[in-house]
């Protein structure tokens, strides 16, 4: 029987659609119909299983599923036997402490004593031991929130992205305990062959991850100031550069990353540069 590598992604959530939209841009085309808890990939040795994201963790440590997709904060949470291997630039968020709107937070002594509602028992317990305080944890599943507001505890630990179900609470953000995104999560011990074929998906999904981060840059030259903007563009070796039909000028190629992208496009500017282009990468590959 042909060797798959079994994969567990969130079956409905946060997580769900940029999991599987990850899996398409690494060339991986998943049927994924409603109520569908386990597909295989048409073009690649890869079974897919949907699932809470909460179980993800305990099924890649007991080796159901060879890897996962799923936070940093469930698998932090969780401690299950699983390696991070991977972050994947989607589902960021944090997790945070925070009180009502009127009270003064200076520090974590704020906690002392206090109760705190929480999804999170586990890392807000470390951070609590770390910092030297006693409080109560109340755990709830969800809609921590409404915890303050109804009288169930004086704080609350929880995810927090916009902040607007904070705000819409009267409640403030406090303290950030642990920045998430979503990882790809493996068992520890893999067999060969499944390995093999994580190693492959890895590839792809660097190669992705990279063009995301980068832009393909296409702009006019005169050739009196060509050795100044080719100084300003870093290109994955060196810029290409091309004589243009009219005399004087050239066309020059270079790879921009997102982070330094206005900054440069700016002395490209300023350098002489005109009709400047910018196009997105689909995989980028070095
Ligand atoms: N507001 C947010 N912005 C960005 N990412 C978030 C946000 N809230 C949660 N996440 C990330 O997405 C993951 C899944 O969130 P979601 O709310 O779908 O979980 P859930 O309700 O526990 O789902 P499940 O039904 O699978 O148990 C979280 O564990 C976290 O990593
Ligand atoms: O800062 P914000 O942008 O408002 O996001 C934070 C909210 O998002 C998550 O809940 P979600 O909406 O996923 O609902 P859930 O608790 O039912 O999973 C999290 O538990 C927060 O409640
Ligand atoms: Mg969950």
């Amino acid at each position: 029987m042909e060797q798959k590598l079994k994969v567990a992604i969130q079956k409905s959530g946060r997580l769900h659609d940029d999991s599987i939209k990850l899996l398409k841009e690494c060339g991986i085309d998943i049927s994924n119909g409603v109520n569908k808890l386990k597909s295989e990939a048409s073009n690649f040795p890869m079974e897919v299983y949907f699932l809470r994201d909460d179980d993800i963790p305990q099924y890649v440590e007991d080796g159901v599923a060879h890897i996962g997709f799923v936070g940093e904060n469930v698998v932090y949470e969780k401690n299950k036997k699983a390696e991070v291997v991977e972050h994947l630039g989607f589902g960021k968020c944090r997790l945070s402490l925070a009180t009502r709107r009127h009270e003064k937070y200076e520090d974590a002594r704020f906690l002392q004593g206090k109760k705190i509602a929480t999804s999170y028992p586990v890392i807000l317990q470390q951070f609590l031991d770390k910092q030297g305080i006693q409080a109560e944890i109340h755990e709830i599943s969800g809609s921590v929130e409404i915890a303050p507001g109804i009288g169930l505890a004086d704080a609350i630990c929880d995810l927090v992205s916009s902040g607007s179900t904070l705000f819409m609470n009267g409640l403030v953000e406090a303290e950030t305990i642990l920045q998430s995104q979503a990882v790809l999560i493996k068992n520890k011990v893999l067999g060969s062959d499944q390995q093999v074929l994580l190693d492959k998906l890895l590839f792809r999904i660097k190669a992705v991850k990279k063009a995301k981060n980068n832009k393909y840059i296409l702009l006019n030259a005169p050739n009196d100031h060509l050795e100044e903007i080719i100084s300003l563009l870093p290109g994955m070796k060196s810029p290409t550069v091309l004589p243009l039909a009219e005399a004087g000028w050239s066309s020059v190629h270079s790879v921009l990353n997102e982070n330094e992208f206005w900054e440069i496009i700016e002395k490209l500017k300023l350098a002489g540069a005109q009709g400047i282009l910018v196009v997105p990468i689909e995989k980028m590959i070095i």
